[in-house]
């Protein structure tokens, strides 16, 4: 340690009795001078000493925070891609790093891959991210092969023909696409009522592709997660990269892009955050690999028209509810596994059933196998679809009542 320079010596005045009266005076004009230089002197080494106890108090902040850190050592998110005999591959969100690494016994029991870890600096798997810790994990639904394939999806053949050129083209055929020098749409709105196929349309594509389907429902991101919006939409889309080719399905998006209203509540501000976090990841979407983006919502007339721009959703596909033909491939969907009796007509009973979407239908098929098995039968028969669409109209109609009258 470095010793702090000496104090000055503290002058002294030497009167003589014999002195002179002048002799007096400038000896006491000596003095004085004395005087203002040691106090100079002291004034330049105060000020030093000041520099100096900053500096000090610096360095004591910092390595209080260092240790606070050191105690409290932030841990990294990663997912166990790999589970092999020598250790865990482990790959680092942000910067995509894999490495491999020992687990304890007792966390390895519990991991699986695709497993959310914490690891520490050295990649030592320090705990495995439950559902609780893991609000990104209950946002997002990740079907790494969803089940529905075009041919489950009635009566949307040009919708299917879209989504296919604007989606599945561009993630199988991406070297024609840079070849003819165009760039595929980025993203795909789905619009139309509910339960007319926009969330099998993403996942037969998502299929089709052998991508990984990932799910994020708007209106929960600004109910369940609030506060978290932001985060959780570049989580979605740091998800995807990691998990690539992948097909991100924001279903309800009009929850985060509604037009701007009047009010400006703080729940509105959030709400607005969230959806410049989605327009900036979307704006910075060139440079991500097989990732394609659809979104669907049943209130297109609510949406900001900004996110509608070229490079955002620039593919409009419209989804309405089915026509004639259209319901009677998809009540021939929803039966084909059921007994149904000779007489049953399908083509028929779907000239019945206008105004009810693909959803509606499903549960119609149902509802008449119920009718079916509460009648001791072991087949369907056009009755059976009669009663159950009257059940239906029923249901809809009082779920129509005005609350006040309910
Ligand atoms: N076109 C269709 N063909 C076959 N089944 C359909 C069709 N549309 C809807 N369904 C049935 O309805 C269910 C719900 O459909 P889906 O979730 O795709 O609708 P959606 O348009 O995404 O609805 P929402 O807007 O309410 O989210 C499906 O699982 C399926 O059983």
């Amino acid at each position: 340690m470095s010793r702090s320079p000496s104090l000055p010596e503290r002058p002294r005045l030497e009167l003589d009795p014999d002195m002179t009266p002048d002799e007096r005076l400038e000896a006491l004009r000596e003095h004085f001078k004395e005087i203002v230089q040691v106090n100079e002197q002291l004034t330049e080494q105060l000020d030093a000493a000041r520099d100096r106890q900053h500096d000090l108090t610096d360095e004591v902040d910092q390595l209080e925070r260092e240790n606070e850190t050191l105690k409290t050592s932030s841990l990294y998110i990663a997912t166990a891609e790999e589970l092999t005999d020598d250790g865990v591959v482990v790959k680092q969100h942000g910067n995509n790093q894999e490495v491999l690494t020992e687990v304890s016994p007792s966390i390895r029991d519990g991991l699986e891959a695709g497993d959310r870890v914490a690891i520490n600096d050295s990649f030592g798997v320090k705990q495995i991210l439950d559902p609780e810790t893991d609000a990104r994990a209950q946002a997002m639904q990740v079907d790494g092969s969803p089940d529905v394939s075009y041919s489950d999806i009635g009566g949307l053949e040009e919708q299917i023909r879209e989504v296919r050129e604007a989606v599945e083209e561009p993630l199988v055929n991406a070297e024609q696409f840079r070849e003819v020098g165009i760039e595929p749409p980025s993203g795909v709105l789905l619009h139309g009522p509910p339960g007319t196929g926009k969330t099998m349309l993403a996942k037969a594509v998502a299929n089709e592709t052998d991508a990984t389907f990932i799910k994020m429902a708007g209106s929960e991101l600004v109910r369940k997660f609030i506060g978290e919006g932001a985060r959780l939409v570049r989580d979605l889309f740091e998800l995807a990269a990691e998990r690539e080719p992948a097909i991100i399905f924001i279903d309800e998006i009009d929850a985060i892009a509604a037009k701007r209203t009047e009010s400006k509540t703080s729940g509105d501000a959030e709400v607005q955050r969230t959806m410049m976090q989605l327009l900036s990841e979307m704006d910075g979407f060139d440079e991500r690999g097989e990732i394609r983006i659809i979104a669907a919502t049943n209130r297109f007339d609510m949406l900001d028209r900004a996110i509608l721009r070229p490079g955002r959703f620039d593919r409009l596909i419209e989804v309405p509810n089915p026509d004639v033909e259209g319901r009677e491939r998809i009540l021939e969907i929803h039966t084909q596994e059921m007994n149904l009796d000779d007489d049953v007509d399908l083509g028929a009973f779907a000239t019945e059933t206008d105004g009810l979407s693909g959803a509606e239908l499903a549960s119609l098929a149902t509802e008449a196998g119920m009718f079916a098995i509460r009648d001791g039968r072991t087949t369907v028969q056009q009755a059976d679809l009669h009663d159950a669409l009257e059940k239906i109209e029923a249901d809809d109609d009082a779920s129509s009542v005005p609350v006040a009258f309910a």
